[in-house]
């Protein structure tokens, strides 16, 4: 078993008395064992109901979904011990400290209690146990909805948008404490629709658009394969310089006073200039970022609106 969790061919439709709604259809995607996964896609495009089927909380109409190999919902119970979720924001009481609360869940999952100062720790809220809930901020507020996931241990971490109305700092928080769970060999699955948050904590990535997979893997293999490479190239004559490359067929660009030239070869660059007498001082590659990635991956029309899911839509099977 080398996947913490693994769907094949998900689908999964909402039905009313007069739309059917494809949330889900047909996605395969693959989990690592350890590290945090990144579960990217635009709004509505199915996020939140694969991670509700994976929970047992959502039915899918077809396909198959596994957790540590075991298969859900039916096997749920051999592994949901494995598992801490973040689905929907926690209740926790207001009035009573954020120890309080945890030890109070702790007692009802049948966690040690000890634990309880372990999870606070991991999630770096150890000297603010003794605080009440009611004055934390939204960022520790999440962090403590982490500390409470990880009361049982689990090897598995699912958080659906953790960083949801989140300022600037509890985002770092919450991206940190995710990045050191990732490192001690736990399983993240985080959902979100913001790239750049995932992009800096993410191992690898699944991107999914209309509830099927776009892209999966590492996240610098997504970036390599995002399109056209580009270099800054730093030259004493730029126009000059931009009048050679461009006669060779390069498309070329300004950034102040550097060239910026799409190729995938470098030293093809070198060459044209020295060719012509002009000696390049900088040659840096433009690293593409997962944002660039991820609009070349959805640019289809409106992926994840509702407009072409209703009945009649791009959905090709049989409702739920
Ligand atoms: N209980 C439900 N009943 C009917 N339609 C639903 C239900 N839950 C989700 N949907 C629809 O299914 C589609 C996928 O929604 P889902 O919440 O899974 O997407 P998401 O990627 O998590 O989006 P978001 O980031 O906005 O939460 C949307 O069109 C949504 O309106």
């Amino acid at each position: 078993m080398d996947a913490a969790v693994r769907t094949v061919n998900l689908r999964k439709t909402y039905l009313s008395r007069t739309t059917r709604r494809v949330a889900v259809q047909g996605l395969t995607m693959t989990v690592p064992l350890g590290g945090v996964h990144g579960f990217l896609g635009p709004n509505g495009s199915g996020k939140t109901t694969t991670i509700r089927m994976l929970l047992g909380l959502a039915q899918p109409d077809s396909g198959t979904a596994e957790v540590f190999g075991e298969s859900v919902p039916d096997r749920l119970p051999h592994v949901i011990d494995r598992v801490g979720a973040i689905v929907e924001s926690p209740k926790f009481f207001p009035a009573f400290t954020a120890r309080q609360n945890l030890v109070l869940l702790a007692g009802a999952i049948g966690s040690p209690r000890e634990r309880v100062d372990e999870v606070l720790a991991a999630t770096h809220l150890g000297d603010r146990g003794r605080d009440r809930y009611a004055g934390f901020s939204l960022g520790m507020k999440q962090r403590l909805a982490i500390a409470a996931t990880l009361l049982k241990d689990p090897d598995l971490l699912i958080f659906d948008e953790p960083t949801n109305g989140l300022d600037p700092a509890g985002i770092r928080e919450v991206r940190d404490t995710m990045r050191s769970l990732g490192a001690q060999g736990k399983t993240v699955l985080v959902s979100s629709h913001i790239l750049a948050e995932v992009e800096q904590v993410a191992d690898t990535v699944s991107i999914i658009g209309h509830g099927a997979l776009l892209a999966e893997g590492h996240v610098s293999d997504i970036l390599g394969g995002a399109g056209v490479s580009q270099v800054r190239v730093g030259v004493a004559s730029p126009d000059r310089a931009a009048t050679v490359l461009e006669a060779e067929g390069f498309g070329v660009t300004r950034d102040g006073g550097l060239l910026v030239v799409g190729t995938d070869d470098p030293a093809a660059i070198t060459r044209s200039l020295a060719g012509h007498g002009l000696y390049v001082s900088e040659l840096v590659p433009v690293r593409p970022d997962l944002e660039s990635a991820f609009l070349a991956l959805t640019a289809d029309e409106g992926l994840g609106s509702d407009a072409d899911r209703l009945a009649g839509g791009r959905s090709t099977g049989g409702a739920a």
